[in-house]
C-alpha cells in the first residue's frame, strides 16, 4: 500500500471526505492482466486526463497513484490557494465598503478556521469528479503505491507488475528544498503544508516572489497577517513584463506587504520561541523576527525512486528529457507536466498529456512548441500573458508594437472600483499580427482568453475589435486595444480621401 502521506492533513469531515475519493484507505488494487496500451505514472492533472482520454478512446490504462488523486493541483496548490484568496478579497472588500458606498463592519474579525474550513470542503467537493471510485468505474484500473520501472515494458507497484506498449511518466513535481541555513532546523511551511494551518500567523515571512510566494503573501496579508515578502530578484514575477510587476510590487504595499527586492534570505535561527531570519541586501544584513516562515522558491521534479534507469529514460535535475513530442530516450515512454516542463501550470500538464495520448497510441505527430499557453497569477490585480514577451519577439528580430489600455478608461472597471492595470497587446509592427499580450486587471485570467483564441485562430487585431462585446464589460478593455490598432490605419491618405468623398456627397 501507498506511504501514508494522507495522514498529513489535520482530519475534519471534508478531509475524510477527500481522502475516500482521493486514496480510499481500503482500496484493492486489481490483478493485471495482460499488457496495457498505456501505463500512467501519477494521477495529477497530466495523469488524469491522458488516462480518461485514453480509456475513452478505447485503450486498456493503468493509474498509478502514490498519494491523492488530483495532484498538487487539487491537494495541495490551485484549488485550496484560489480558495484561500477568495475569502482574502472578501475581507479586501468589506474593509474597502466605503469606497463602495457602504459601511465597514466596526469590529472586523477574520475568522481563519472558517476560512480554511471552506477551502477544505471546497476541495473535498471538486475531488469528487475525480475520485478513484469513479475513474475504475470508467474502466481505468487504479493502483496506489510508489511506482518504478522494472525494466524498458515494465513497471512495478506494490508488488505487482505491470506490462505496457506505451508508459506516461505523469509524477509533477515538489517544492524545492531551500538551501539556507537553519531553516530545516527552524522549521518553515510550503505548499505541502501551509493548507494545514488552524491559525494565522501574526507575523510571516514568505520567502520568493514568484507567483506562488506573491499569491501568498497577498491573501495571508489581507487575512490579517503582517506579511515580509523577501524576493530575491529586483522585481516579482521576473519573467513578466516589468510595469505588470511593478502594478503588483505598489499594490502588495499599499495593502501592507513589507516589499524586500534584490533580498536574499540567508540565515534562520530560533530566539525565544520567534524565527529569527537575516535578509542581505546589497552589502546590509537585516534580521526579522517573525512567526512562520513559507517558501516558495521553485519546483523540483518528482523524479526519484521511480528507477529511471531500468527503463532508458534520461533525466537531470530540471526533469525528464523530452523532444518536442513528449518522448522520452526510451521511445516506448513518454512524459508530461510537471515533471518534464519548464511551465508549470496545471493547464499545460493538461494539454500536453492530450498530446501524449495522440502521439504515444495513435501515431500521432503534435508537437508541444505549437502549444499556445496563457498563464495568469492570482494577485489582486491579477497578472496574465500568452505568447512573446516584446524582448522576445525582438530578439527573434520581430518589430514590435505594443497597443495599450488603461483599465482605469475602462468603464466597468471604474464602476467595480477595480481601475488599476492594464491590456498591452503586442503586434508585429506594421501589421495586425498578434504576437503576445500582458493583462493586469482584476480578472486578468478571465480576459486574456480572448487573446490567446485569436492568436490560435490567427485572428488580428482588426478583427479582434470587430468582435462585439456585452456593455458593460471588463474584457472591453481587449476590444479597445483593438480600436486603438484600428485608428492607426485612419492615415492622412485616407482621411483625405474619405474626406473628399464626403464633401462630394454633400453636394
Ligand atoms: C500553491 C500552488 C498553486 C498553484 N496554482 C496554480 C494555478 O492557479 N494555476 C495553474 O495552472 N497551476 C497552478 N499550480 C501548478 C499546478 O499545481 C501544477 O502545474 C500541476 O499540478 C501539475 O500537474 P502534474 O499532473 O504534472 O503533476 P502533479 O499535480 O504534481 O501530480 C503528480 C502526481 O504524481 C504522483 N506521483 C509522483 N511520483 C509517483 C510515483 N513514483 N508513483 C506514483 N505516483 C507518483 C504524485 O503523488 C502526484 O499526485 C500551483 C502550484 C502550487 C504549488
Ligand atoms: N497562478 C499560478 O498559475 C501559480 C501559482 C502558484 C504556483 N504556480 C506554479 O508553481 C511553480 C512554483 O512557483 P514558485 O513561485 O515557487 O517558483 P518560481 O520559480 O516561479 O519563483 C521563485 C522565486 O523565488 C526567488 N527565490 C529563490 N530563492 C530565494 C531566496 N533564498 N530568497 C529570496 N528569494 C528567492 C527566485 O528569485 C524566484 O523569483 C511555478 O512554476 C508556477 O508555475 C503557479
Amino acid at each position: 500500500m501507498a506511504r501514508d502521506r494522507t495522514a498529513a492533513f489535520p482530519v475534519d469531515r471534508n478531509d475524510v471526505e477527500l481522502i475516500q475519493h482521493a486514496h480510499p484507505p481500503h482500496w484493492k488494487n486489481p490483478e493485471p492482466d495482460g499488457p496495457y496500451n498505456l501505463v500512467v505514472i501519477g494521477a495529477g492533472p497530466a495523469g488524469l486526463t491522458a488516462a480518461r482520454d485514453a480509456a475513452g478512446l478505447g485503450a486498456k490504462v493503468a493509474l498509478i497513484e502514490r498519494n491523492l488523486i488530483g495532484g498538487a493541483c487539487v491537494n495541495v496548490g490551485c484549488i485550496p490557494s484560489k480558495s484561500v484568496i477568495r475569502t482574502a478579497r472578501l475581507y479586501a472588500d468589506m474593509r474597502d465598503a466605503e469606497s463602495f458606498g457602504g459601511d465597514t463592519p466596526d469590529r472586523l474579525h477574520v475568522d481563519f478556521q472558517r476560512a480554511m474550513r471552506r477551502m477544505r470542503q471546497i476541495r473535498q467537493r471538486i475531488s469528487r469528479a475525480d475520485s478513484a471510485a469513479r475513474i475504475a468505474s470508467e474502466g481505468i484500473d487504479v493502483f496506489f503505491g510508489d511506482a518504478r520501472f522494472a525494466g524498458p515494458d515494465a513497471v512495478i507497484v506494490a508488488g505487482k507488475t505491470l506490462r505496457f506498449m506505451k508508459a506516461l511518466v505523469a509524477t509533477g513535481a515538489s517544492a524545492s528544498l531551500p538551501a539556507i541555513p537553519g531553516l530545516a532546523e527552524t522549521g518553515y511551511l510550503n505548499n505541502e503544508t501551509v493548507f494545514n494551518l488552524t491559525a494565522c500567523p501574526p507575523r510571516l515571512l514568505v520567502i520568493g516572489g514568484g507567483p506562488l510566494g506573491c499569491e501568498a503573501a497577498q491573501a495571508f496579508c489581507l487575512l490579517g497577517a503582517k506579511v515580509i515578502l523577501a524576493q530575491r530578484d529586483p522585481m516579482f514575477l521576473p519573467g513578466e513584463e516589468r510595469d505588470a510587476a511593478q502594478v503588483l510590487s505598489d499594490a502588495l504595499a499599499r495593502e501592507g506587504v513589507e516589499v524586500r527586492l534584490n533580498t536574499e534570505v540567508v540565515a534562520v535561527r530560533t530566539a525565544g520561541g520567534k524565527k529569527l531570519a537575516d535578509l542581505l541586501r546589497d552589502d546590509d544584513t537585516t534580521t526579522i523576527s517573525v512567526d512562520e516562515i513559507i517558501t516558495g522558491i521553485g519546483r523540483s521534479p518528482n523524479v526519484d525512486g521511480l528507477d529511471l534507469e531500468n527503463a532508458g529514460v534520461a533525466y537531470d535535475a530540471d526533469g525528464i528529457k523530452v523532444d518536442d513530442y513528449l518522448r522520452t530516450t526510451n521511445p516506448r515512454v513518454y512524459a508530461a507536466g510537471d515533471v518534464c516542463l519548464d511551465y508549470k501550470f496545471t493547464h499545460i500538464a493538461e494539454a500536453t498529456a492530450r498530446i501524449v495520448v495522440q502521439n504515444a497510441l495513435f501515431l500521432g505527430r503534435k508537437r508541444v512548441s505549437e502549444l499556445i499557453v496563457p498563464w495568469c497569477t492570482y494577485t489582486d490585480p491579477e497578472i496574465a500573458h500568452v505568447g512573446l514577451y516584446p524582448a522576445q519577439a525582438r530578439q527573434d528580430g520581430i518589430p514590435v508594437k505594443t497597443y495599450t489600455v488603461l483599465m482605469h478608461d475602462v468603464a466597468r472597471a471604474v464602476m467595480d472600483g477595480e481601475e488599476e492595470g492594464f491590456v498591452k497587446i503586442h503586434v508585429k509592427e506594421g501589421s495586425d499580427r498578434i504576437l503576445g499580450a500582458t493583462v493586469v486587471a482584476s480578472h486578468a485570467g478571465e480576459m486574456i482568453n480572448a487573446v490567446s483564441l485569436a492568436i490560435k485562430s490567427g485572428m488580428g487585431l482588426h478583427a479582434l475589435a470587430d468582435v462585439i462585446h456585452p456593455f458593460p464589460t471588463q474584457a472591453q478593455g481587449i476590444k479597445m486595444a483593438g480600436d486603438a490598432y484600428r485608428r492607426t490605419r485612419f492615415t492622412s491618405f485616407w482621411k483625405r480621401l474619405s474626406a473628399r468623398w464626403l464633401a462630394w456627397s454633400r453636394r
